[in-house]
């Protein structure tokens, strides 16, 4: 018999199945720092045009004639200076997140809730995530990426992924997707604690950078509201820790090709800060939820070298929010939030509550959902 084209799990409903899921999703890493894995990553990711906004064809012969030529060998190095024995940290701490999420839900909501992780690109994939979340019995979604700031190259993408998975469904469940946290009370509380918490550690630096992952600037012409959003993050925090103006600063990083991509830049205005001879330069970046390469390896290696090079003292990352309590705690609120009017948040039941025995018979016939 030929695969049905819009399927989903047979089964019956019991009533400790739970109806509500949760995809807690992240932009996704290769499965080894290998050149193997990395060209199979970046084939996904510089493939998905969301990312890369340019004429299709020229691109498809770019990336395969040039790029997945080059890149995997050199990326996978990067990779291989940031794994550790449980792989990946983006992932290492995507799991750790979902799971401290998952737990809290469980708590506030006293009820079943299926909670999985997927990523956009890589493992565990967006369709292997909703398909779990459908086969636990999940008929309302909710999806949380796990990006402060909305982009259409990392928010934008995700949603098309969900919807390329839930388009060959043939029960396409209720759906709720949260598009961005980049001003939340919380988020910024929690941002400027764990910078407090550094500072109680190493001391104020002369300067704190708030750096964030760049895009073509093209993006931002077209309507993108990711770089008004990063900048608000930005000032939100420096008015919570009662910054002077010029004692923070926003930067970008992380800028591929040849195209102009949103400015400043983290390494030329860190090359720059430690030539004006600044000993103790901050650099936090509120964009990423959890500490990955651009991070580990871009910041706290790469830009810290740029900095001393230059004349600078030293460059001190601080830590992504990563499984920290304040963050697992905001980003449950936010899923809380999103679920309102739904029955299992409190929300009116649907239907009429029928009794076991009529439930069993419909069970027993096949015909109950
Ligand atoms: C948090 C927001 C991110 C935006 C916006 C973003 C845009 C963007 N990225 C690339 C190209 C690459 N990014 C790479 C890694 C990477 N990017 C983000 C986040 C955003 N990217 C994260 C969290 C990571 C790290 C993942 C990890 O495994 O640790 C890479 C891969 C590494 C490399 O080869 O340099 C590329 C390539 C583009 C073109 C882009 C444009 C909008
Ligand atoms: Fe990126
Ligand atoms: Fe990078």
């Amino acid at each position: 018999m030929p695969k049905p084209l819009y399927s989903n799990k047979p089964g019956f409903r019991h009533d400790d199945r739970p109806r509500l899921g949760v995809l807690v999703t992240n932009l996704g890493t290769p499965d080894a720092p290998t050149k193997a894995a990395l060209r199979r990553y970046l084939a996904e990711f510089l493939g998905d045009p969301r990312v890369i906004e340019i004429n299709r064809a020229l691109w498809w012969v770019i990336l395969h004639g040039i790029i997945l030529r080059t890149r995997p060998k050199k990326s996978a190095a990067a990779y291989a200076t940031v794994w550790t024995d449980e792989g990946s940290p983006l992932l290492t701490t995507a799991r750790a997140q979902t799971e401290g999420i998952a737990s809290r839900l469980r708590e506030r909501l006293q009820g079943p809730v299926a909670v999985e992780l997927a990523m956009r690109y890589g493992n565990p994939s967006m369709a292997e995530g909703l398909r779990k979340l459908r086969d636990a019995g999940a008929e309302r979604i909710v999806v949380l990426p796990l990006y402060p700031q909305y982009s259409g190259a990392t928010t934008g993408s995700t949603f098309d992924a969900v919807a390329d998975e839930l388009k060959r469904w043939r029960w396409v469940p209720e759906l709720r997707f949260i598009g961005q946290y980049h001003d939340d009370a919380d988020y910024i509380d929690a941002l400027a604690a764990s910078i407090r918490e550094h500072w109680a550690e190493h001391g104020r630096g002369e300067k704190l950078l708030f750096s964030f992952h760049g895009t073509p600037r093209r993006y931002l012409l077209d309507g993108d509201p990711y770089h008004c959003q990063c900048r608000k993050t930005a000032r939100l925090v420096a008015e919570r820790l009662e910054l002077a103006d010029d004692a923070w600063q926003v930067t970008f990083q992380s800028r591929f090709g040849n195209e102009v991509w949103l400015q400043p830049y983290t390494d030329e205005t860190v090359e720059a800060l430690g030539k004006s001879g600044l000993k103790t330069l901050d650099v936090v970046c509120p964009g990423f939820s959890a500490d990955c390469l651009e991070t580990i390896e871009e910041i706290g290696g790469e830009n810290a070298e740029i900095f001393e090079e230059a004349g600078g003292g030293e460059l001190r990352y601080i830590k992504a929010l990563n499984d920290r309590e304040d963050h697992l705690e905001l980003l449950t609120r936010l899923v809380l939030e999103h679920v309102q009017g739904w029955p299992e948040a409190g929300g009116p039941p649907r239907g009429l509550r029928e009794p076991e025995a009529t439930l069993a018979r419909a069970h027993a016939l096949g015909s109950e959902v």
